[in-house]
């Protein structure tokens, strides 16, 4: 379990401080420097470029980045030498192919002084200096004492604390703070490649020893190297012989999984973590975009803690114990053993990526290692018995079918992996374990486990024929029935929310789904999950999840097949970029907002919008459509239709009654923004404001909250510009309960105690985070309590509403998903009288009276995507909805659609259409069928050859 190891991690051996490491032969940068890569120079404008080592292209901005530094240096030589050669000139004229201004040629002692005037950078101060306060014998002694007793100690310069093992904090470690800008500045001329496993996601550069051409960098190397490395040796009494280091990036969503470093001969890990407070941009991780603000540093809000992790009795990574923000110019090192597991957490900033040179010093084994961190008890005894079948040896050839096993196809795989990080095997496993695996998964009491629920209903969704030759072998009989029966519901489609509710159950229980999986799945598959389950700030969102495992089953090359016949070219090459990205999923989001491009047609879509939209809104439209690299995605599809159906004077009608006058305003200058759509989720937002009485949330949440969360909320709904929007609301419920500690106050007076104890135990799992849906679920339970639930539900719902819903609640292993919650809190927030007032003025009167026969029907819950689906019907004019759908549809597909939305109840929701249309495309035959009536002659030609494509594919 060590570290992500270096691609070269080789350290090299100290060398004593030379005056000027450029040009002292002994330098080991010298070797480094005879084969070292195309410098590159920052040009002004840039931001740290990160050429992905997954991206096919990196060799590409390599060749552009050193165009860019030959053609800087030849502008520099430009107006001094009146040089006339161009920079192609310049390459090919020049002593060395690497050369360039940064990097002093040796011997060349007339021209390096030259040079040093011509070069702006020439002047920077790049001499990291060793804080003095920090060279004090005193202070030395004092911390050589406390490591070895070993004994907390704190002090302005030093902080050593020795829970869960010793980790020393310098808060300065350079006397002369301001060269980290310069630092940060070289940072944007390196090559980064991207660090991707299960284990971890960051960005790093080549080991510091090879970058001897930006000359902070190489300064605090040097510094490491020498001053840096004997005082940690003197202090924690180890002997240390080298360095090897480099520099990391985290972007949003980076994170390192938990670890010791323990990888040879390494000794002490070391972090020097960059956060200067002033900084003329703002670094956006893999994006070119430039920002005006200044840098901030880091603060908690940020994520990005280093976190160290005690230990349990066999020896494993238990809890997180501590957690160090990152500071600017501050260093952390450790001693690496047995006992040293740490991770760095999720970054969550989007604007500033996380900053560090980080490293190990190097040293021979000491004498006699120190009895405090013996080996851990699990590296000696046996293994526990519970993690004995997973320690089985496998034999790949007993599972896996023989080509597989040729290193010719193993270094296939092995290279798409590094690729593209996913790799699609078909017809994997030996028929005969296969056969296994069916049995297995058919043993009774084995349920529709999380993954294999997601993949059952992923296939079901992509392609119901073949879902149903998977499901068949797989599902139990009677829950195959279930299934098909379903499936075959006229009108039925497996909804987005569908897919969700089915896999927000799966999910439910994590260590029920661990006992399934435990079964199902092959040992190493199992011990990634637990692995994947178990990353520390890994949300492990539903999205996420989905996506995961939608790109499990999406091949890519397949769907460019697909798209390749139905998209605009010029579409289909925006894709195939975007698809190229380094770490793109085709997440189920992202294939349906593709697939949504392919069959919206623009031309059409322009014919409807022309039709609906004020005319200012149309131009808007066109306008937005017309930006390069602009997808009709999903989302946009939707704001789109949401606007082209939502009139905003309509809308200021309904929301100038039931806002309060202030947020009216805000809301008018809001929408009062050019280019601004009311996009469906803007509408939502609103509407939701509209509804949700803030004096009626408050008195809910008063009772539900410990009073400090309820101040909190307080708070956070006070602040200038809120809505108290349905998803904000949420995020304040879960931002109040999102301190553990805070949480467990709430919980343990909320829930039933053994619900309580289930709760600390999940959250007491090494490396768990209340995860959005985790946390969601433990509100959800904090909530649960039907008692408490009752009470605030018995004041805010109508009688029989309130009769309904416990009669739910009190339904055996009902779970309150997250769907379930939100309708339960919709329910308790959202006054149906208000609401009704609301959509008294705003419905259709016969709609309004459908809608209030709809919401006393027994069953019937105001949940989000009812009370959405009918506030999208609310402001979709059904006139104006006929007229669209008249001149679009088919004549019979038209009449279908009459007579559904005639039908009693029901509303055309806005999801509702979506998942028809993505169910409509998810399953190409199955789409021929559909499609072949529904759309234009032209189009299902054109989707029709698609499937031929995919067909020949498939039988290759
Ligand atoms: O950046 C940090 O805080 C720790 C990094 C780390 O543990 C590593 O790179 O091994
Ligand atoms: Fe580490």
């Amino acid at each position: 379990m060590s570290s992500p190891s270096k691609e070269t991690e080789e350290p090299t051996s100290t060398s004593p401080p030379e005056k000027n490491a450029a040009s002292g032969s002994g330098d080991p940068g010298a070797s480094a420097a005879q084969e070292r890569p195309p410098a590159k120079r920052r040009l002004s404008s840039t931001v740290i470029e990160i050429s992905d080592t997954e991206s096919d292209d990196s060799d590409v901005c390599a060749v552009k980045s050193y165009q860019a530094s030959a053609d800087e240096v030849k502008r520099i030589r430009g107006t001094e030498y009146s040089s006339s050669s161009s920079s192609s000139d310049y390459s090919s004229d020049s002593e060395s192919p690497w050369e360039d201004d940064s990097i002093l040629v040796e011997d060349k002692v007339h021209s390096k002084l030259v040079k040093a005037q011509l070069n702006p950078r020439a002047h920077r101060m790049d001499d990291p200096k060793f804080n003095s306060l920090l060279k004090s014998q005193e202070l030395k002694t004092k911390l050589i004492n406390h490591w070895s007793e070993p004994k907390d100690y704190s002090s302005d310069e030093v902080t050593l604390t020795c829970d869960p093992f010793r980790l020393c904090l310098l808060h300065d470690l350079l006397e002369n703070p301001e060269i980290i800008n310069n630092i940060v500045d070289d940072m944007n001329t390196l090559d980064w490649s991207r660090k991707k496993m299960d284990l971890y996601e960051f960005h790093q550069t080549t080991d510091l020893a090879n970058l001897t051409w930006q000359r902070s960098i190489r300064g605090i190397y040097e510094l490491l190297k020498t001053e840096v490395m004997s005082w940690v040796s003197e202090v924690t009494g180890l002997l240390l012989t080298s360095v090897s280091a480099s520099c990391s990036l985290y972007g949003p969503g980076d994170h390192l999984l938990v670890h010791d470093d323990m990888l040879a001969d390494r000794r002490i890990a070391f972090i020097l973590y960059l956060a200067p407070t002033v900084h003329s941009r703002a670094l956006l991780n893999g994006t070119n975009m430039e920002s005006k603000r200044g840098w901030c540093g880091w603060e908690e809000r940020l994520g990005g803690a280093l976190e160290l992790l005690a230990r349990d009795e066999l020896g494993r990574a238990a809890a997180v114990q501590r957690r160090v923000y990152p500071r600017n110019n501050m260093l952390a090192f450790f001693r690496v053993g047995h006992d040293s597991f740490h991770q760095v957490g999720e970054v969550v900033s989007l604007e500033l990526p996380r900053l560090s040179i980080n490293g190990w010093f190097h040293g021979p084994e000491p004498p006699d290692p120190p009895a405090l961190v013996p080996p851990p008890p699990a590296l000696l005894a046996p293994p526990a018995p519970m993690l004995r079948p997973h320690s089985d040896v496998v034999l790949l050839n007993q599972w896996v079918d023989a080509p597989y096993m040729s290193p010719r196809i193993r270094a296939q795989v092995q290279s798409q992996m590094e690729r593209a990080s996913e790799v699609c095997l078909r017809d994997v496993l030996l028929p005969q374990r296969y056969q296994q695996l069916l049995h297995a998964l058919a043993r009774p009491g084995t349920y529709m486990s999380f993954v294999y629920l997601l993949s059952a209903v992923a296939s079901a969704v992509a392609d119901i024929e073949c879902a149903r030759g998977v499901l068949r072998d797989v599902l139990l009989p009677q829950r195959y029935q279930q299934l098909l029966h379903a499936l075959a519901r006229p009108g039925t489609y497996m909804s987005f929310v569908y897919l969700l509710s089915a896999v927000a159950s799966a999910v439910a229980d994590i260590e029920c789904a661990r006992g399934v999986l435990r079964d199902v799945l092959l040992p190493q598959c199992f011990q990634q999950l637990l692995h994947a389950l178990a990353r520390p700030g890994t949300y492990m969102s539903f999205v996420y999840l989905l996506s995961a495992v939608a790109s499990a089953v999406a091949d890519i090359e397949c769907a460019r097949g697909v798209l390749r016949d139905v998209l605009l070219p010029q579409r289909y090459q925006q894709l195939l970029h975007a698809l190229a990205r380094p770490g793109t999923y085709m997440s189920f989001v992202y294939l349906l907002s593709a697939v949504a491009s392919a069959v919206a047609d623009i031309e059409c879509a322009r014919g409807v919008l022309r039709d609906v939209l004020l005319p200012q809104c149309f131009q808007q439209l066109l306008h937005a459509l017309a930006r390069p690299g602009t997808y009709m995605s999903f989302v946009y599809l939707l704001s789109a239709v949401a606007s082209a159906v939502a009139d905003i004077e309509s809308a200021r009608g309904v929301l100038r009654d039931v806002l309060l006058p202030q947020r009216y305003q805000q809301l008018l200058h809001a929408l009062a923004r050019p280019g601004t759509y009311m996009s469906f989720v803007y509408l939502l937002s609103a509407v939701a404001s509209a509804v949700a009485d803030i004096e009626c949330a408050r008195g809910v949440l008063r009772d539900v909250l410990l009073p400090q969360c309820f101040q909190q909320l307080l708070h956070a709904l006070a602040r200038p510009g809120t809505y108290m929007s349905f998803v904000y609301l949420l995020s304040a419920v879960a931002s109040a309960v999102a301190d553990i500690e805070c949480a467990r106050g709430v919980l343990r007076d909320v829930l039933l105690p053994q619900c309580f104890q289930q709760l600390l135990h999940a959250l007491a799992r090494p490396g768990t985070y209340m995860s959005f849906v985790y946390l969601l679920s433990a509100v959800a339970s904090a909530v649960a309590d039907i008692e408490c639930a009752r009470g605030v539900l018995r004041d805010v719902l109508l009688p029989q509403c309130f009769q309904q819903l416990l009669h739910a609640l009190a339904r055996p292993g009902t779970y309150m998903s997250f769907v379930y919650l939100l309708s339960a809190v919709a329910s308790a927030v959202a006054d149906i009288e208000c609401a009704r007032g609301v959509l008294r003025d705003v419905l259709l009167p016969q709609c309004f009276q459908q809608l209030l026969h709809a919401l006393v029907r027994p069953g019937t819950y105001m949940s989000f995507v009812y009370l959405l689906s009918a506030v999208a019907s609310a402001v979709a004019d059904i006139e104006c909805a006929r007229g669209v759908l008249r001149d679009v549809l088919l004549p019979q597909r038209y009449q279908q659609l009459l007579h559904a939305l005639a039908r009693p109840g029901t509303y055309m929701s806005f999801v509702y259409l979506l998942s028809a249309v993505a169910s409509a495309v998810a399953d190409i035959e199955c789409a021929r069928g559909v499609l072949r009536d529904v759309l234009l002659p032209q189009r299902y030609q054109q989707v029709s050859s698609c499937c031929l494509l995919l067909r020949v594919q498939s039988q290759i």
